[in-house]
């Protein structure tokens, strides 16, 4: 009988083991088919009753044509092979790494037991505000080194306000650390006695002053979240004092795109007195709102500036400092310089630039963003602010080398699996995370799976959150026997959004009960690509899927590619969750404070070593407990190295570690971990979007992997990945060399938009966004400018390795 085509239920009563047939050697051929169905008997299969379709029929013929065993299934026009997952693997190194132990001891990113926030110069008033808004009582420790220097010279031994260049580990309140000066420094200077008579005494409360802070920040999250933190900061209750006057004029805001532009300018023109903003709208504004003034602006933060850089923006910043400088010359009106002339604002403009790492390129932005910058360092002691006191400090530190510090108390592993069994690894993986195999109970988890490019985060959270569903039956279309009206009005309403003759399609997918509705429109959406028109948009309402695959638990995405939308609600409705999975791009690994999270998997490794920092950095924060995993091919074990040479020592964890816990009986993971993945398979089989789906995907992480840098390719080059087995990962039967068979002959364009379903709509998208370099190299020009989204929009594509020229290369290797 035949598997494919036909949906697996998942069983979940123990069954008898059979041992399993592995074959040494290239057993990928055809009839690996019969072997494959062989090993997983006790699956619990839903013969077909009905009699076989004319499109069951007409594939039959085709397999019959194509010379093909009997038996193979040809799926859009192509032979699906389902291979064993556990066959022709290669092998992996059993002689790990020395452990070597990370000998920092207890959390280094908790808050300190020796300092308070009044005894660090902040105001009563505002450090009683952050007990009951924050729960915040004791400073960090890099909030108790810097907040006194930019609380200015009434706070700390700087004679005069400096520029500051902060340094800290994630998740140690760099966020709060430039913030409370700023707002404690406002709020001072809007309170007074309410007896004071003279007129530098009085206490300011003039919106009509306009921008005075600037927070630039690299992603539209980060900056909600910014802004999220300040508008609770200046929400300050009445002083307690009744003597005290305090006047409430301090207006937050936000210019981030993704909102009109007109509403932006209308909101600045009232006045925004502290502004978020990300570089590229700032830099509209600056150009184009006449209303938007910045002449007595008294502070810039460059919020990550490590990301900043990476996503191109160091020519928007440029531009943004040449205006503001040019702007802020001469200073406001004489009315706002005689009413800023106290020692509550800064003399000068104060410029601060904060990152969790400290490289190269963000010295180098330092070196012309800020003057004579001090240094505050929140994890290394010796690095002191005093010691910037000097005008050469900065370059001194500058030779330096800069490691990338991890919280302490995160725990850090790895994992080496092959390509093959990637996917079913990490699904192993995650239920692990749900499910209490000794306790026989569930249990809650919060865990964010990192992936290289925005269509793998499609894909996967299409696949979790679907696979393994009841499908609807063919009849249940008619909408009338419907009996649920919630699903009704919402396929209607389908029917009128996206018209009738997709809707019908999407209905064909959808499950049988409003819950799987819901989930299935969401992703049916998104199987449309992320080219979509705005009607199918409006679709997008759910930020989450219910995941059978991983025991009920919600899958949630999040990468630069979705609307503003949906992305904001996913980001509001991850934070909130008690347990579930986020799948994303690197979108999220900066500086986004989800709280409560206990594991990150980085199921590819970053093409930035940066990123490995930030994305770990979304765990253990502020002295929390927190694990990551990183996933490695058996060929990438080099990159232990990498990390060792940065102090970085995860450990390692063994794969069959990890797969044992789908066992049901005894440690037998062997059977269950394929029908897991038969499920999977079948699910992508099973319709034609979800290939080009899981292709899309395919083919956007091996660009993705072409992109890592020269001085890694020895160990990440995309002639050493085997894109068969890859493709299994991605729940695909065909092998990639079916792809060339069937583009042989064609045109090279022609050709590429064959292998590349859906690409073509990309074409021509990469002429929009920003600078390129390396356009000579087709495999990179599409990734310099802006990380994931790049990857995602990313147009033109090499052959890959599986051209017959490469191919012979590669056994030339
Ligand atoms: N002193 C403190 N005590 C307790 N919690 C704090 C303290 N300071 C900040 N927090 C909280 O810690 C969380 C992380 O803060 P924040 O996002 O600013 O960290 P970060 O250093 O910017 O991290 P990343 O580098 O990952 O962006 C926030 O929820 C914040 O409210």
């Amino acid at each position: 009988m035949e598997d494919d085509g036909i949906l697996l239920n998942l069983s979940t009563t123990p069954k008898a083991v059979k041992s399993i047939v592995v074959k040494k050697g290239n057993n990928r051929g055809v009839q690996k088919t019969h072997r494959v169905k062989a090993i997983v008997p006790q699956t619990v299969i839903s013969e077909p009753t009905e009699v076989p379709s004319t499109k069951e029929e007409d594939e039959a013929a085709a397999t019959a044509a194509s010379g093909l065993a009997p038996g193979t299934k040809v799926l859009h026009g192509r032979a699906q092979i389902a291979s064993s997952l556990f066959s022709s693997n290669p092998v992996i190194p059993t002689t790990y790494r020395k452990k070597t132990t990370n000998t920092r001891e207890g959390a280094s990113n908790a808050p300190t037991d020796s300092s308070t926030f009044t005894g660090i110069g902040i105001g009563s008033d505002l450090a009683n505000h952050l007990v009951e808004k924050f729960n915040v009582t004791t400073p960090t420790n890099v909030q108790a080194k810097a907040i006194p220097v930019l609380l200015g010279p009434a706070s700390s031994f700087f004679k005069e306000d400096v520029d500051v260049v902060i340094q800290a580990e994630t998740g140690s309140g760099k966020t709060l650390t430039y913030l409370l000066p700023i707002v404690n420094r406002l709020v001072s200077a809007s309170t007074a006695p309410k007896n004071a008579i003279s007129q530098h005494e009085q206490p300011f409360g003039d919106r009509m002053v306009g921008t005075v802070a600037i927070i630039l920040a690299p992603t539209r999250e980060l900056a909600q979240q910014v802004l999220g933190v300040l508008n609770t900061l200046v929400n300050l209750p009445r002083p307690k004092d009744e003597n005290i006057r305090r006047l409430h004029w301090i207006v937050p805001g936000i210019v981030i795109g993704g909102d009109s532009k007109a509403k932006e300018k209308a909101r600045l023109r009232k006045g925004v007195n502290v502004l978020v903003s990300t570089p590229g709208r700032l830099l509209d504004h600056l150009e184009n709102t006449k209303s938007f003034d910045i002449s007595n602006l008294k502070w810039l933060i460059l919020d990550e500036a490590d990301r900043l850089l990476d996503l191109g923006f160091e020519e928007t910043l440029k531009k943004i400092m040449n205006i503001i400088d040019e702007r802020t010359k001469q200073g406001g009106s004489l009315k706002y310089k005689q009413l800023m002339n106290s020692k509550f604002w800064p003399k000068k403009r104060q410029t601060v630039l904060c990152s969790a790492t400290l490289r190269d390129d963000v010295k180098e932005l330092a070196g012309w963003s800020l003057e004579k910058p001090a240094f505050v360092s929140g994890t290394d002691s010796k690095r002191d602010a005093s010691k910037f006191l000097k005008t050469d400090s900065f370059k001194d530190e500058q030779e330096e080398e800069m490691k990338f510090t991890t919280p302490n108390q995160l725990k850090q592993s790895y994992t080496i699996v092959p390509a093959k069994l990637r996917l079913i690894t990490l699904l192993a993986l995650l239920r692990s995370c749900f499910y209490d195999k000794r306790q026989k109970k569930n249990m809650d988890s919060k865990v964010i799976v990192f992936f290289s490019c925005c269509d793998s985060v499609d894909f996967h959270y299409d696949l979790f959150g679907n696979a393994g569903k009841p499908v609807m039956d063919e009849d249940s279309d008619d909408e009338d026997d419907d009996p649920e009206d919630e699903t009704k009005v919402m396929k209607k309403a389908l029917d009128k959004i996206i018209g009738k003759e997709e809707a019908t399609k999407f209905k064909r997918q959808l499950n049988g009960n409003n819950k799987n509705f819901k989930s299935n429109r969401s992703n049916d959406v998104a199987l449309e690509g992320r080219d979509n028109s705005k009607k199918s948009k409006k679709v997008i309402e759910e930020a989450s899927q219910v995941s059978t695959l991983l025991l009920e638990k919600p899958v949630f995405r999040l990468h630069g590619d979705l609307n503003q939308q949906i992305r904001s609600q996913t980001f509001a409705e991850f934070s909130k969750t008690k347990s579930g999975v986020l799948f994303c791009t690197d979108v999220a690994a900066r500086g986004l404070d989800l709280p409560n999270v206990d594991r990150i998997i980085q199921y590819d490794v970053p093409t930035d070593l940066k990123d490995y920092v930030h994305r770990v950095g979304r765990t253990a924060r502020l002295g929390k407990a927190g694990e990551a995993l990183l996933f490695l091919l058996p060929s990438e074990m080099d990159y232990l190295d990498i990390l060792k040479a940065q102090d970085l020592f995860p450990e390692s964890v063994t794969m069959e570690t990890i797969l044992k816990n789908i066992a049901e009986y005894q440690d037998d993971f062997q059977t269950p971990a394929q029908d897991l993945q038969n499920t999977m398979e079948n699910y992508i089989l099973s319709n034609e979007n979800h290939i080009m789906m899981a292709r899309k995907a395919f083919w956007s992480t091996c660009r993705a992997y072409a992109t890592h840098p020269a001085a890694e390719k020895h160990i990440f080059h995309v002639k050493r990945l085997h894109l068969g087995h890859l493709a299994k990962s991605f729940a695909l039967r065909e092998a990639p060399s079916n792809i060339h068979e069937k583009t042989k002959g064609k045109k090279r364009k022609e050709a590429k938009n064959e292998r590349m379903p859906g690409m073509k709509k990309f074409e021509g998208k990469e002429k929009l966004t920003g600078p390129k370099k390396n356009i000579n190299n087709p495999l990179k020009r599409n990734f310099d400018h802006a990380g994931e989204f790049a990857i995602a929009s990313a147009a033109s594509m090499s052959d890959g390795p599986t051209t017959k020229k490469k191919k012979k290369n590669n056994v030339k290797k």
